[in-house]
């Protein structure tokens, strides 16, 4: 299966701004995608980038090994984009997976459980209600990002009678979006992102309730 990783480079992560700078925020936020290409690879599927603008990745410190994947440009936002992709299920595709850049966690096998899921749509959601991957299988649905996507993934489906298959995953409802996610990180990733972290000096702060990261 073609899997698209939705990927923007123009201020990646800005809600990671108060532990990291800008370009540390760009360059983790490759590492990161480095990591989802790679579990796509592992899963046996075919990693594909979508992205807004041209991005040289060869201009980086670090090679996040993304040279040679199949990529397409579109500029418009996140929803028109990946609809645009999922178009291809009217031209003979069977099933397309769109799966997010900041799943540091996610793993070949927690992949597999979500294309094992079922359903016409095999949704994988988000901690605080965003819509961390997708198996697509139904022409007729449509993506709406950002805000309570699950949510209104679920009822979009239920209204046009699509039939839905959720995964239950730690590794795959873990997006990075904020500090509090760069604990999840260092405690159980098991990728690159969790070793650029720790080069940055990013370390787990257990001083307090639950447990968040500081710069050493
Ligand atoms: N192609 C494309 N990908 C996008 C766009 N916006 C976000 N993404 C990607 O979609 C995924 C989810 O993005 P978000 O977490 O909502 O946004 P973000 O820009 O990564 O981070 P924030 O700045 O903190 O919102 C990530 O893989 C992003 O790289 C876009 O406009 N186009
Ligand atoms: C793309 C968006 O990501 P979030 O802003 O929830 O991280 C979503 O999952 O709808």
């Amino acid at each position: 299966m073609r899997v698209v990783i939705p990927y923007t480079d123009r201020d990646p992560k800005s809600r990671l701004a108060p532990v990291l700078s800008e370009p540390e925020r760009r360059a983790f936020a490759r590492v990161m995608l480095g990591d989802v290409v790679a579990v796509v690879r592992d899963a046996g599927h075919e990693p594909e980038l979508l992205v807004p603008a041209p991005i040289d990745f060869a201009d980086a410190d670090t090679a996040v090994g993304v040279d040679g994947v199949p990529t397409t440009v579109d500029d418009r936002a996140l929803t028109p984009a990946v609809d645009a992709v999922l178009d291809r299920l009217g031209e003979g595709v069977a099933e397309v997976g769109i799966v997010m850049a900041d799943l540091a966690l996610a793993t070949p096998a927690a992949l597999r459980r979500l294309t094992a899921v079922g359903g016409e749509v095999g949704i994988a959601p988000g901690r605080g209600g965003g819509t961390n991957a997708l198996v697509v299988r139904e022409p007729s649905f449509s993506v709406d990002y950002h805000g309570a996507s699950y949510r209104d993934h679920r009822e979009a489906a239920a209204t046009a009678g699509v039939s839905v298959g959720v995964v239950d995953s730690m590794r795959l409802a873990t997006d990075i979006d904020e500090p509090a996610d760069l604990a999840e990180v260092l405690l159980h990733g098991d990728g690159r992102a969790r070793g650029w972290l720790v080069d940055a000096g990013v370390e787990l702060d257990a001083s307090g309730g639950r447990v968040g990261v500081r710069r050493g």
